[in-house]
């Protein structure tokens, strides 16, 4: 199978405002093969979120085209999980509920529903919660509460903006590592917006920096770092040169941004 899960080809896409219109991407050419792991990087406000909106289903291009599979993406559905910065629970349902919302609604049997809860509140190690309320869990445990929340629909790729910006150092460093292993057990393809250049290096298979609006991509880095980190020693990176040549780089493409 030589077709891309998602590719995008020649896409713009500009926003009217009152002011006139808002350019906030160009020339986007961008393939997601499966089991990617592919993070984006760039300066505030060149266009990540629009991006990942696009391929969400949410909003679509002004021009060009975005495609699943080979078919045109028309609108939201299940086949693309999002997470964002801040959960989305919903706070009139506990934690099981929640995770199981999806499946319900996409009327899977009440058997496989409860299989497919218990397992990955299992993976998101929020075992033995299941019955609390959101506003009983921690910064950290909502946001594991949201990813198991995806992971329930089994997407065939998990869209992710920003997901640990919110959370503390350590939390946020456990995140990463949960999310690395989850990735690598469930082989699943991930794209994820970052303002973290090490968080990109530590997780990435791929490493796409954008430019100012309107976001292009200016390059993209094939990385294997995220194989070399395993979850037990994750607080304890060491990196080779190649880790610091291309974190360098990196940081040049941006600064090179603001000047
Ligand atoms: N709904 C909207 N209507 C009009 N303009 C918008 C809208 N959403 C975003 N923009 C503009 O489009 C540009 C890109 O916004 P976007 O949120 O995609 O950037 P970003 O790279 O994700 O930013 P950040 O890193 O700060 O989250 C910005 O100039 C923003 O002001």
């Amino acid at each position: 199978m030589n077709e891309p899960l998602i590719r995008i080809e020649n896409l713009s896409l500009e926003y009217q405002t009152q002011a006139g219109p808002v350019l906030a991407l160009a020339d986007i050419n961008l393939e997601l093969k499966e089991g990617e792991f592919v993070c984006l990087l760039g300066p505030s406000g060149c266009g990540k979120s629009t991006l990942l909106k696009i391929i969400a289903g949410y909003l679509a291009p002004t021009t060009g085209q975005c495609l699943m599979q080979g078919e045109p993406i028309k609108g939201p559905d299940w086949h693309r999980g999002v997470v964002f910065q801040s959960p989305t629970l919903y706070p009139w349902m506990n934690l099981r509920k929640n995770v199981e919302f999806g499946p319900r609604m996409r009327g899977v049997s009440e058997e496989k529903i409860r299989e497919v809860s218990d397992h990955f509140l299992g993976q998101v190690k929020l075992t033995g919660f299941e019955d609390k309320w959101i506003f009983e869990l921690s910064g950290g445990m909502k946001q594991r509460a949201e990813l198991a929340r995806a992971l329930a629909n089994e997407p065939a790729v998990i869209l992710m903006d920003e997901p640990f910006g919110a959370l503390d150092a350590m939390t946020r460093v456990d995140m990463q590592g949960l999310i690395r292993e989850i990735w690598q057990k469930n082989k699943s393809t991930i794209f994820l917006i970052t303002h973290d250049i090490d968080e990109a290096l530590s997780l990435g298979t791929r490493v796409l920096v954008m430019s100012d609006r309107p976001g292009r991509i200016l390059k993209e880095f094939q990385v294997d770092f995220t194989y070399k980190v395993f979850r037990q020693d994750a607080r304890h990176r060491k990196y080779d040169e190649s880790y610091f040549d291309v974190k360098d780089e990196i940081i040049d493409l941006i600064h090179y941004q603001d000047e």
